[in-house]
């Protein structure tokens, strides 16, 4: 489903912050990528959205070469992604209906299917009582389904989270991600970067290990032999 092919990614300042990065992931599989502060995580989900390009190497996603897409293909691309981001980026001045309605809203879907569907991902989150609250009133974490909500709505093939329980307690976090689980086990193919290794490791599934922009590890951990 996603397949990295000796990725490399050097910035306009000359940074490089990937290097030769091989890596497959199976439709349906779920994978955590770790790694610390400027190790390359969040360059590597940049690529896979397509909001930055590699620099060499090759990014297929579900059959498709990124380094093929051009510019006004990227919208009809990352529809096929839902994007789960540690700020949520929620909008203050809509409910949470609305703010989980956003991205149906280029699909040309109609009110009534709007409403459906922003229903069904409130109820897969938890939170179909808080439809017309605004997300602001709302707690960390709930803000947090929120976002996850939105990501979901269009039905993604692929959902990719960066640091998504940046923010919340570890009960929380452990909730979030296992509503990650709950939507990989219906068959959405789900990639979270986290530099929690604990929470991490507690998941038992796959992770990538990225230092220093390289790819060091990729297997299933316990705590005991998952690099720090
Ligand atoms: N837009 C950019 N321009 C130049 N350098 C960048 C840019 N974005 C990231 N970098 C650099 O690339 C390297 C990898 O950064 P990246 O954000 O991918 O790491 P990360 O593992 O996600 O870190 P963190 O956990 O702190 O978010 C770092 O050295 C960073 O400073």
């Amino acid at each position: 489903m996603i397949t990295f092919d000796h990725v490399n990614k050097r910035y306009a300042s000359g940074q490089d912050a990937l290097a030769r990065v091989s890596l497959e992931i199976p439709r349906g599989d779920m994978v955590f990528l770790t790694g610390h502060s400027g190790a390359g995580k969040s360059t590597l989900l940049r690529l896979l959205t397509a909001i930055e390009r590699p620099t060499k190497g090759t990014i297929l996603v579900a059959g498709q070469n990124l380094n093929r897409l051009r510019n006004h293909q990227i919208p009809y691309y990352r529809r096929n992604l839902g994007i789960v981001f540690q700020n949520h980026q929620l909008l203050s001045d809509r409910s949470v209906f609305d703010n989980i309605a956003l991205p149906l809203a280029v699909t040309g879907c109609n009110r009534r299917e709007v409403g459906r569907r922003v229903r069904a991902a409130l109820d897969k989150v938890g939170l179909l009582h808080k439809e017309k609250q605004n997300p602001m009133v709302l707690s960390g974490g709930e803000q947090q389904r929120v976002g996850i909500a939105r990501a979901v709505v269009n039905k993604p093939a692929i959902l990719v989270a960066d640091e998504p329980t940046g923010n919340l307690d570890s009960q929380l976090s452990r909730e979030i991600m296992q509503l990650f689980a709950d939507f990989n086990a219906v068959g959405v193919t789900v990639l979270v970067a986290s530099h929690d290794l604990e929470l991490v490791a507690q998941m038992c599934q796959r992770v990538l290990t990225l230092q220093e922009g390289q790819l060091i590890y990729d297997g299933v951990p316990n705590r005991e032999v998952l690099p720090t």
